[in-house]
């Protein structure tokens, strides 16, 4: 019969057939949860509006807040993610119903095909091993100090070799600050995590940077979970590249942890390695269980969130000081009178330095690195800003709306560190809705180092040079490009040396 139907109809209107029955059958099976979105087509959803945004979904998400309210969905492939703007409903969705909000959708095809092998880490896990890990982490990351050196020293260590590259390329134009600040940066999870650094012009350190960033650029965890038959194109080669570069970099990992097995000693605990394997090896001394996977998962995670987020921060940093050579001027001005020339800057100085400390909160402010939330998943069913998210619903903040919120940031287009500072006492005034590293259960672990590591850097940075445009002609691009995280256009600098 069928056969029969379809030899009495031509193509064009078999296809049409097709679609109204397509559009039918998905507008009938679509929920009716009221909740406002784009026009989402069966199947692939909003993927071709996705693919229109390039990169620039950062910016055009924007536009469908202002569209469609500070609750809205949009369907990536055949996955529904429910995305909350403006600081009350997101601190609603995640603190106020925070053990609610804190999972993670790690169901997703490709989370758990990679979690079977290495287990869910701190990013994708959820529950009691969850809690735990990121406890281990957090416990860890505050003790550095672990091995021999403070985490300062190792960090000020880092921004002293930046100088001397920068110091080296002095008068040349230098078109790859990004990739020096990714070198520093991650020398010191490696010093922290692996116990060594790398000298910046080592090959597999070159190759791991490479690496992180090919992860970073690539598309993440909900569209490398689409049907095979959606990754078509330049979507199927950056999935591919980004899995091939997850595999070398899990390699690279397990390489290091199978090191530290040999040599471990529990006397001299080095680093982040020993102090897990110490730990692993008292809870299968107390209950038999080995939890070795873990490791890698929570290496990795150390790593992709914690290089090219502080990385991309400080590129940002450098490209508003170009643009804004007053505010970098201030900046040097008061690291001058507190600190002088010298020595270096240190962590005590930053209380005595809260033009430069907002400066630095005023460049995350305004890049919004992270413009969301890593996806979050609903245990319940639960009312945000009047609309029923159901249980089991994939959900973003998306972050950068409280930032550039007019009514607790005015004019929020303008680069103003003074927003930061109590125009009575000088110090740093906190903004609840500055939340950058997002906020509850599942807030960033990492804050307090990101925090550390840009402070030192970029104060000891100022200190020592005055970075300017190759060109006073230079037009400089601030609108950003989306990857995991919303990164820099590429630009060039020069810098000249403050001192004789
Ligand atoms: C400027 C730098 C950084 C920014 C802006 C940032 C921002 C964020 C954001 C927005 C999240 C998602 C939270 C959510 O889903 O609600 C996150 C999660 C996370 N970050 Fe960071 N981060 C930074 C640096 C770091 C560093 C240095 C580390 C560690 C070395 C780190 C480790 C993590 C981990 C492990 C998670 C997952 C937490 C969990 O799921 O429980 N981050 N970060």
């Amino acid at each position: 019969m069928a056969f029969l139907f379809f030899s009495f109809i031509d193509m064009t209107t078999a296809l049409v057939f097709i679609a109204v029955f397509l559009f039918v059958s998905h507008w009938i099976s679509t929920p009716t949860d009221q909740i406002p979105g784009p026009f989402a087509l069966p199947f692939i959803g909003n993927l071709p509006m996705f693919f229109g945004m390039r990169q620039r979904s950062h910016i055009e998400l924007l536009k469908l807040k202002e569209k469609y309210g500070d609750v809205f969905r949009v369907y990536v492939g055949p996955y529904k993610l429910i995305i909350i703007s403006g600081y009350d409903n997101i601190h609603q969705a995640f603190v106020k119903h925070g053990l609610n909000f804190s999972h993670r959708p790690n169901w997703l095809p490709d989370v758990k095909s990679r979690a079977e092998i290495y287990g869910y880490g701190i990013v994708w896990g959820d529950g009691d091993e969850w809690r735990r890990l990121r406890r281990f982490a957090l416990q860890s990351m505050r003790d550095f100090g672990v091995g021999k050196k403070s985490l300062e020293e190792i960090i000020l260590e880092e921004a002293k070799l930046l100088v001397e590259e920068f110091a080296a390329r002095e008068g040349q134009p230098i078109n790859d600050v990004k990739r020096m600040m990714t070198s520093s940066i991650s020398n010191v999870i490696h010093h922290v995590t692996f116990g060594f650094r790398y000298p910046h012009d080592d090959e597999t350190f070159l190759r791991v940077i490479k690496l992180f960033d090919e992860v970073f650029k690539g598309p993440g965890p909900l569209v490398a979970s689409l049907p095979k038959w959606c990754q078509i194109g330049r979507l199927k080669s950056s999935i591919k590249r980004s899995r091939e570069a997850i595999e070398f970099l899990t390699e690279y990992v397990a390489e290091q942890i199978a090191d530290h097995e040999k040599t471990y000693d529990g006397n001299n605990i080095r680093d982040f390695i020993d102090l897990y394997i110490q730990a692993q090896r008292a809870e299968a001394k107390d209950n038999g269980k080995q939890t070795v996977h873990h490791l890698f998962r929570v290496i990795l995670d150390l790593f992709s969130a914690g290089t090219e987020t502080t990385a991309t921060s400080l590129d940002w940093a450098l490209l508003y000081m170009i643009e804004k050579p007053e505010i970098q001027q201030k900046c040097f001005n008061q690291i001058v009178k507190v600190v002088g020339l010298g020595r270096e800057v240190r962590l005590s100085d930053r209380k005595a330095l809260p033009y430069v400390e907002a400066t630095l909160l005023e460049v995350q402010r305004i890049s919004n690195i992270a413009s969301m939330s890593l996806p979050h998943m609903t245990n319940e069913d639960v009312q945000i800003a009047g609309y029923c998210i159901p249980k089991h619903t994939i959900v973003m903040g998306f972050l950068t709306t409280s930032h550039l919120d007019p009514k607790y940031f005015p004019e929020p287009r303008q680069f103003r560190p003074e927003r930061f500072i109590d125009d009575v006492t000088g110090t740093i005034t906190q903004h609840d809705q500055f939340i950058p590293f997002s906020l509850g259960p599942r807030a960033c672990p990492g804050e307090s180092l990101a925090k550390t590591e840009m402070f030192l850097v970029f104060s000891n940075l100022i200190q020592k040079f005055r970075f300017s445009k190759v060109s006073v002609d230079d037009v400089l691009d601030f609108s950003g490009i989306t990857g995991i995280t919303t990164c820099a256009s590429p630009y060039r600098l020069k810098v000249e040396s403050r001192h004789e």
